[in-house]
């Protein structure tokens, strides 16, 4: 019995030649046909500005995390940013390497402040990450990260990793579907004592003000 047999027509699903193939082939992370190109908001810091951490806890940005990656996070050209890390004793998974975990938490933190540029909160759908080589302790992990494409309230987003600088090795990629929350979401849904430390000193959380919730 050949697979024709077995699946009828074609011998795999996706080879019925009547299926929207383009879409069929798409994974979660690529813009759909119908994205448009993301647009910088007019009032987006200038690119080199530096954004600063967006919230004090934040594992990837924040002050207060000492364990954490304390991502630099500067605006770059259009909808884009770069950031740069050292990586600590503390972001091993095996001896003298960054935990691959980590350098996803990088990605996902380097592909959230693209929103920044955007002006809209958005939260991590999906994230995929290709690790190429290994990124051992000490080292600089440079990154880079940009939207590529908007549809309605999906962001698809595109992050690469170099070590010790923008012309570095490769040695990661990422992509992304981030998809644009109220406000509301944060509040409803993180914990009440943290959500009500923040309402009480807005300052430490600045997302709200990069979205001009609390200038
Ligand atoms: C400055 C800030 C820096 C922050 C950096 C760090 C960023 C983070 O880590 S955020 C934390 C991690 N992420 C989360 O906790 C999000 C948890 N998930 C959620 O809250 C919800 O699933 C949420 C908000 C993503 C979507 O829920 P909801 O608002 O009900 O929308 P929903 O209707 O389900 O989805 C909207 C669209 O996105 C799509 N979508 C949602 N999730 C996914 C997914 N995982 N994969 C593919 N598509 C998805 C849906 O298919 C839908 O598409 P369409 O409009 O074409 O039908």
């Amino acid at each position: 019995m050949t697979d024709q047999d077995r699946h009828g027509a074609s011998a795999h699903p996706h080879d019925d030649a009547s299926a929207p193939r383009a879409e069929v082939f798409r994974g979660p992370t690529e813009p759909p046909e119908h994205a448009v190109a993301p647009e910088r908001h007019p009032q987006a810091p200038e690119p080199g500005a530096w954004l600063g951490t967006h919230y004090d806890q934040c594992f990837g940005c924040g002050e207060q995390r000492p364990e954490g990656l304390h991502l630099r996070v500067a605006a770059g050209p259009g909808v884009s940013v770069t950031a740069e890390f050292k990586v600590a004793e503390a972001h091993q998974g095996a001896p003298g390497l960054i935990h691959g975990g980590l350098l996803s938490a990088a990605f996902d933190e380097v592909m959230g402040t693209v929103s920044w540029l955007l002006r809209v909160p958005a939260v991590t759908g999906r994230l995929e990450t290709d690790f190429l080589k290994p990124v051992p302790v000490g080292r600089i992990v440079h990154l880079r990260a940009w939207c590529v494409g908007q549809a309605g309230r999906k962001f698809y987003h595109r992050a690469e990793a170099r070590l010790d600088g923008p012309e570095g090795l490769l040695v990661a990629k990422a992509a992304a579907l981030f998809v644009g929350v109220k406000l509301e979401h944060f509040v409803t849904h993180g914990r009440q004592e943290d959500v009500q430390a923040v309402l009480e000193d807005p300052q430490r959380y600045r997302s709200l003000r990069a979205f001009d919730v609390n200038p």
